[in-house]
């Protein structure tokens, strides 16, 4: 077992209980320690033993990794409204927690962990029972790792009938396995079936958009598809963050988990994120696949750079952030041209945003604004979403809605839940998508959603 350096935070929980009693009220406590020596797999995988409501989040470009385990506060909205409903319930928490955080380090304390529906109002449909429509939940226990070492949160609601001695106890306990490495076998599932949701009907709804976006009506519209896997036992999602962590480059690695079911994946793509009041989004849309050799990559790269589809498309994702970002940052930096983002299996066009967040804004009030950009919903906006809902053969639950972290610092990030799946126990639903405009060709967005599967497939017991 490994030795955990741990503070006590009893004498803070009797005296945040004390006060609960005074007043008759549920209080938020909020600790933070450092600690040595946790593995944030190991701690995700120990949080099994504890509360069956887990989120993992790993950066895409840098050493910085959360995970949650268990809720202290959780907030589920739906509606035009969730992501400020969502925000005005976490700064009424904030703004009256008993915290105690000697470390001025992002994503500690009261952070938030979670994402957002692609669509406000859509419901608990087939495969996306277990998810609500929305989640941002506070974990009981939160492990933040970064290169400057693991810092551990516990975040606990104290109401005035607790039994604050038990409490007292069954935190210290939860936090003692939480901390011990884990010895289990996590072994590598067999695919037994895969099932591609009606493919050959998806290759029409691609050719009917194209007539539909030739009359001029929408400039361009994401269509995703459905691939359905069995298994010969459970997936271990533990393995499944670990081989994505170890094998997908510059991608976001997410698990979260909602009542046995998982919503997991590596998506390469930022919304957006703000640190010390700089913002940082990102427009990624084109796609070609990886050349076998350093020429090939190279050629394949060039080509997508000068191809006149796949910068049409991405225009209209740069021209869309741009309007948002502006509504809330200043000093907005935007390359007049895209750049390649190299991925193990695709390259994408790539520009960078960057600015500065106007005061009295929030993350949360960008992330509204954001989303869906026009690399995930299309242009115009709204029509494009309602396009997608009347044509869509799947629903698209969390696929492609945003995901990600707020603190209580107006620090965190959100990024677009693609290249990802949702599974339970033995079986998996995974999604893709491409961007369609009117030169697009039903055959090459099928083999596109082909190559975009394949990270998710590849730590399935697929092929890569
Ligand atoms: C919709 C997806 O990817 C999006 C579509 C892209 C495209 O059409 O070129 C590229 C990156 C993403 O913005 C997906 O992977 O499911």
């Amino acid at each position: 077992m490994l030795q955990v350096k741990t503070f006590h935070i009893e004498d803070k929980l009797r005296k945040v209980h004390e006060e609960a009693v005074g007043k008759n009220l549920s209080l938020l406590m909020s600790a933070t320690e450092k600690i040595e020596g946790v593995d944030p797999l190991s701690f995700f995988d120990q949080g099994k033993r504890i509360d069956e409501h887990r989120h993992f989040w790993k950066s895409a470009e840098e050493d910085f990794t959360l995970v949650g385990i268990g809720s202290a506060i959780s907030i589920s909205k739906e509606g035009q409204g969730r992501f400020q409903e969502t925000d005005k319930e976490l700064s009424e928490w904030r703004n009256n927690v008993r915290q105690w955080n000697p470390y001025d380090k992002k994503g500690t304390g009261t952070v938030a962990l979670g994402g957002f529906g692609f669509r406000p109002d859509s419901t608990a449909e087939e495969p996306w029972e277990e998810f609500p429509n929305s989640n941002m939940t506070i974990p009981e226990f939160l492990l933040t790792s970064d290169e400057a070492g693991s810092f551990l949160t516990t975040n606990l609601l104290i109401h005035p009938d607790d039994d604050i001695e038990a409490v007292i106890q069954k935190s210290e306990e939860d936090k003692r396995k939480l901390c011990t490495s884990y010895s289990d076998e996590h072994a590598p599932v067999h695919l037994e079936k895969i099932e591609e949701v009606r493919p050959e009907e998806w290759k029409r709804t691609i050719a009917e958009a194209t007539e539909k976006l030739a009359d001029g009506t929408l400039s361009k519209v994401v269509l995703a598809r459905e691939v359905r896997l069995t298994f010969d036992s459970a997936a271990s999602i533990t393995k499944v963050l670990q081989d994505l962590s170890s094998m997908q480059n510059s991608s976001y690695v997410f698990a979260f988990e909602h009542k046995g079911a998982y919503f997991v994946g590596a998506t390469p793509e930022r919304l957006v994120k703000v640190e010390n009041d700089e913002l940082f989004s990102a427009c990624l849309a084109g796609t070609t696949p990886r050349g076998d050799s350093e020429e090939e990559d190279e050629r394949l790269g060039c080509e997508l750079l000068g191809d006149h589809k796949n910068r049409l498309e991405h225009d209209f994702v740069v021209q869309m952030i741009r309007g948002a970002v502006e509504t809330y940052a200043q000093d907005v930096d935007i390359p007049e041209t895209p750049l390649l983002y190299k991925l193990r299996n695709l390259q994408h066009l790539y520009t960078p945003v960057r600015a500065s967040l106007k005061e009295g804004f929030s993350l949360l009030d960008v992330v509204k604004d954001l989303h869906p950009t026009p690399a995930l919903g299309g242009l115009p906006q709204q029509q494009a979403v309602d396009y997608i809902e009347n044509h869509e053969l799947m629903n698209r639950g969390w696929y492609a809605g945003p995901i990600g972290w707020i603190d209580g610092g107006r620090n965190g990030e959100f990024a677009v839940a693609i290249r990802s799946a949702l599974i339970r126990g033995n079986k998996a639903s995974l999604f893709a998508g491409c961007g369609v405009v009117k030169d697009s060709q039903p055959e090459a967005e099928y083999e596109e959603t082909k190559v975009k599967l394949k990270p998710m497939l590849a730590v399935l017991g697929g092929e890569e």
